[in-house]
């Protein structure tokens, strides 16, 4: 009943739904009492040979008048507690997907996808649950069971209700029993097939690294194993189930037969009347589905209870990236200016003694272009999630025009950064709603403009539906080049004070790259850009270019500075120049 009391605050706030649903629910069990009480009456009349056409019509008339306020009190009480369930399940998932866009990388490197879905919709299925079928059971079983239970007393026997409801009680153990294994399996059931999802999806993005591997035969074989175990596993819920409906079609099976035996005992002791054994057989039936709802009550409750208890936990992770100390007053007009990065000391939360960054800094001017190059992690990317704030605890201070990047409330800071990672993300929809994404009010016209500066237009007007498109799951239906292209005209439409492009241009040939980076030129003449990439000809013309080295900067200039300082930068520009000419003379 714990859940009841977690949930409090939901019901507090529906409190008038409830009290109405609850009110109808009610009404609907003493309304039930009525055809039982009416056809015992009837069979009394019928008995005694006394029955008139008159009384005969007012019975039926009565059983069709229950049936329809039945019907009507039904609609309520479904409408107002399906209803409730419905809002609580809006409000958790609600919450939960907040919560997510809330939370920071730490949060979405310790929880997997698959676990974060699952209580997304599980757990919330189990939570609604309670407000809705917790709510039917608990009331179906107190008042449903208990008004019945007086009406066979009141108006039968109460040695006959004793005795006769004595193996009832067995159902509700039966439910809350074999139910808990059934729900145990089905749990298990549920999980395999989410696994078998899970591999299903994988082999199908995959499938291209699968063939090229000449994996297909292994792949199908472990799925044909895994589909072996699913079935397995769901064999169990059918066996459960099979167990759990006769046991219970016996307990009730068993309650009529006492019914009838001890019953016949007093209606031939003149105790009762046939009518009021029929009434009495009929409220049998109404009490079957009450004893179940205790059984099914409980298990709802503690499986609602233990669904509050993740998601509540869950809900309670903080992101270490907050606006505690954000400055609010701060307007995007107050945040133009010099950039000024000075990290002393920077190591990932779950590996703090490792510093991955050591002693960097710059300082950038609106207008001025940034470099960052150097081998394979030396840093490059673990700069650029500084500036988005994906990461708060470091040593040292990130400027924005003189304001600390963790006093500027983080929604402020991102409005002025646009970036474009490593690993790009197209969603299945058109290439035009792809490229608007980063602002929703762009005109037609401006999409078209941002698509020329990022070399696609063409590409885009030689496909069969041009802009509108569909490019499939994360851009499936396009070639590596057209993606990258595809996120650059994202992030130029957002117009920001700075773009950041991480090895954005990588899929691109050096024609493009050059065209595009000459656009960007021209384009962000007084805007900030940084660009990370293992191509140096990205970053020939950038006012200022760092190589980085285990986190260090170890050389740092223009392009004509590094060259003359005949370093790493020296040595690997002289090596790209050599592979594009051996290149370019492989093409001729
Ligand atoms: N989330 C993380 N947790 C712990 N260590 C990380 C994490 N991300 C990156 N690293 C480590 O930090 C170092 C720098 O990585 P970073 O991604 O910044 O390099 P990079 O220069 O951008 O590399 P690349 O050119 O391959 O993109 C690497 O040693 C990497 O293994």
């Amino acid at each position: 009943m714990g859940i009841f009391k977690k949930l409090g605050w939901f019901f507090k706030k529906e409190k008038k739904r409830y009290i109405i649903g609850i009110t109808f629910l009610a009404l609907t069990s003493f309304a039930n009492l009525v055809p039982p009480r009416v056809l015992g009456l009837m069979a009394d009349q019928l008995d005694k040979g006394k029955i008139s056409w008159g009384q005969y019509g007012m019975l039926i008339l009565a059983v069709i008048a229950t049936a329809i306020v039945l019907y009507i009190l039904r609609y309520f009480w479904r409408k107002q507690i399906w209803g409730g369930a419905a809002q609580l399940e809006r409000q958790i998932r609600s919450k939960l997907y907040s919560h997510f866009m809330d939370m920071d990388r730490t949060f979405y490197q310790r929880h997997r996808t698959g676990d974060l879905m699952a209580h997304a919709t599980n757990d919330v299925s189990a939570i609604q649950n309670v407000a809705g079928d917790g709510v039917l059971t608990l009331v179906d079983s107190l008042v449903m069971g208990l008004s019945t239970m007086i009406a066979m007393i009141v108006f039968v026997d109460f040695r006959l209700t004793i005795i006769a409801l004595l193996p009832l009680p067995f159902l509700a153990w039966d439910a809350k029993k074999l139910g808990d294994r059934l729900h145990d399996a089905f749990d298990k059931s549920q999980a395999a097939f989410s696994r078998l999802n899970n591999k299903t999806q994988e082999s199908v993005s995959g499938i291209k690294v699968l063939k090229t591997f000449g994996q297909g035969k292994e792949d199908t074989a472990s799925f044909d194993k895994m589909v072996d175990q699913t079935i397995k596993i769901n064999k169990r819920v059918f066996v459960w189930n099979c167990l759990f409906d006769p046991l219970g079609t016996i307990i009730i099976g068993l309650t009529y037969t006492i019914t009838i035996i001890y019953g016949s005992l007093l209606v031939t002791n003149k105790v009762l009347s046939v009518g009021q054994l029929v009434s009495f057989v009929a409220y049998i039936g109404n009490m079957v589905w009450p004893m179940f709802a205790i059984g099914y009550l409980f298990n709802i409750l503690e499986r609602g209870s233990a669904s509050y208890d993740r998601v509540e936990k869950l809900l309670n992770e903080k992101s270490l990236i907050t606006d505690k100390h954000a400055d609010n007053s701060l307007t995007a007009k107050d945040l133009r200016g010099n950039l000024d990065f000075d990290i002393k000391r920077f190591a990932y939360p779950d590996e703090k003694s490792v510093a991955v960054l050591k002693n960097v800094k710059f300082l950038l001017k609106p207008g001025q272009t940034l470099g960052l190059v150097g081998r394979v992690g030396s840093g490059k990317t673990t700069i650029i999630q500084l500036l988005l704030r994906e990461f708060d605890q470091y040593d040292g201070e990130i400027s924005l025009n003189g304001h600390d990047i963790r006093n500027i409330p983080l929604n402020s800071l991102l409005r002025q950064i646009s970036y474009v990672p490593q690993n790009n993300y197209l969603f299945s929809t058109s290439i035009q709603k792809n490229i608007s994404f980063s602002n929703a009010d762009a005109e037609n016209s401006q999409i078209i403009e941002v698509a020329k500066k990022s070399d696609l237009h063409n590409d885009i007007l030689q496909m069969p539906r041009s802009y509108n498109t569909l490019v499939g799951e994360n851009g499936v239906s396009l070639s590596g080049g057209q993606r990258q292209r595809i996120s650059i005209a994202r992030a130029l439409l957002k117009q920001s004070q700075i773009l950041i492009l991480d090895d954005a241009l990588s899929a691109v040939d050096a024609k493009t790259e050059s065209e595009i980076l000459s656009s960007l030129r021209k384009e962000r003449q007084d805007k900030t850009t940084i660009i990370a990439t293992h191509r140096l000809t990205s970053v020939k013309n950038a006012d200022m270019i760092l190589v980085l080295k285990n986190g260090q900067v170890i050389e740092r200039g223009t392009h004509n500075e590094l060259l003359a300082e005949n370093g790493w930068y020296a040595d690997m520009w002289q090596r790209q120049e050599l592979e594009d000419k051996v290149g370019e003379s492989n093409n001729e």
